[in-house]
C-alpha cells in the first residue's frame, strides 16, 4: 500500500538541532535519589561505592560516545561534554539526550551487582537529563567550575550535618540549627574542634566528584627480542578527583578543549 497518504505526519515533527560549534553538555540526574538512596542503604553522606557506580558508567559512557571527551560527576549527576565539532546524531537534541540517559540508566542497573554484590537493588532507577550549549571554553570551564563549587558546598554541608546527626545524637532540626548562616571556614572549624576532622584529608571523591576523560597513558604494547618493553603513549579513559577549577588541569591536558 502506498504511503504517502499518511506520510505527512512526519512533517510534524520539530527540529531540535543544537547550535553548531557549540560545547553540547548533558547533565543527567537520578530522580528521587533521596529515596533510593535510603531504599540502598547507601552510606551517609558519601557511599563510596554508589560514586564509584556513577563513575564506572560514566566510563562506559565515554567508551561508547566517542564524541564525549571529558564528563564530571557528583551525587547523582553527571555531566557529559560532547567536542565542539561533534556530528553526533546530526546534533539533534532530543536523540543526543536521550541515549545518554538511556545509555547510562542501563549501564548502572547492569553494573550494580559488581559494585553491590551483597545487595539486591531496590527500586528501579531512572535519570533525567537535559542539554545546553556553551559557545566558549571559558563558558565550558564556567560550568564545570558551577558544578564543582556545588559539589564542594554540598559536601561539607553534609558531613557537617551527619557527623551532628550520628555522632553527637543530634536531630535533624538540631543539626540545622547549628550549621544555619555558618560560613566555610565555620564548618572547618566545627569538624576541626568537634570531630578532629581535617576537612582537606577527606578523600578527594567526596571533595572534588570525579573527572572522567581520556588521558595520555603510557602503556606497554610488546617486549623486543631481548625482552625490553615497548612503550606506546595510548589514550586511555581515567578517573580522576582533580580540581577543575583553576588553570593547572588545562594546562596539563591542553588536548581536552583544543580538539
Ligand atoms: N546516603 C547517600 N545519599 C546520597 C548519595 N548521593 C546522593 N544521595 C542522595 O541523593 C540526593 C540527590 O539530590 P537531588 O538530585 O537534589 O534530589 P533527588 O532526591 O534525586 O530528587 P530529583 O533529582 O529532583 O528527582 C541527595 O539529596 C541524597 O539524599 C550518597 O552517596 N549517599
Ligand atoms: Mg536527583
Ligand atoms: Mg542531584
Amino acid at each position: 500500500m502506498a504511503n504517502s497518504k499518511y506520510e505527512y505526519v512526519k512533517s510534524f515533527e520539530v527540529v531540535d538541532k543544537l547550535l553548531p560549534n557549540t560545547w553540547i553538555v548533558v547533565r543527567i540526574d537520578g530522580r528521587n535519589f533521596h529515596r533510593f538512596s535510603d531504599e540502598n542503604e547507601f552510606n551517609k553522606p558519601n557511599d563510596v561505592q554508589a560514586l564509584n557506580l556513577m563513575n564506572s558508567c560514566a566510563v562506559a559512557m565515554l567508551e561508547e560516545f566517542t564524541d564525549i571527551i571529558f564528563s564530571y560527576g557528583v551525587s547523582d549527576e553527571y555531566s557529559f561534554i560532547f567536542k565542539r565539532t561533534s556530528q553526533f546524531y546530526e546534533r539533534r537534541a532530543s536523540k543526543i539526550l536521550s541515549t545518554t540517559v538511556s545509555l547510562f540508566t542501563a549501564n548502572y542497573v547492569k553494573k550494580w551487582k559488581e559494585f553491590f554484590p551483597q545487595k539486591e537493588m531496590r527500586l528501579t532507577p531512572s535519570f533525567d537529563g537535559r542539554v545546553v550549549c556553551y559557545p566558549s571554553n571559558v563558558n565550558l570551564r564556567d560550568y564545570l567550575a558551577w558544578r564543582q563549587v556545588d559539589c564542594h558546598i554540598n559536601n561539607q554541608y553534609n558531613t557537617c550535618f551527619w557527623m551532628l546527626v550520628l555522632n553527637k545524637d543530634k536531630t535533624k532540626k538540631e543539626a540545622q540549627d547549628i550549621l544555619k548562616g555558618t560560613q566555610t571556614q565555620d564548618k572547618n572549624e566545627l569538624l576541626f574542634q568537634q570531630f578532629n576532622i581535617n576537612y582537606s584529608n577527606l578523600p578527594a571523591i567526596f571533595r572534588k566528584g570525579s573527572c572522567v576523560f581520556k588521558d595520555k597513558v603510557e602503556e606497554i604494547v610488546k617486549h623486543t627480542e631481548r625482552g625490553d618493553p615497548v612503550k606506546r603513549l595510548r589514550k586511555k579513559v581515567v578517573v580522576s578527583h582533580c580540581d577543575v577549577i583553576g588553570d593547572r588541569f588545562w594546562k596539563d591536558h591542553p588536548w581536552i578543549l583544543d580538539e
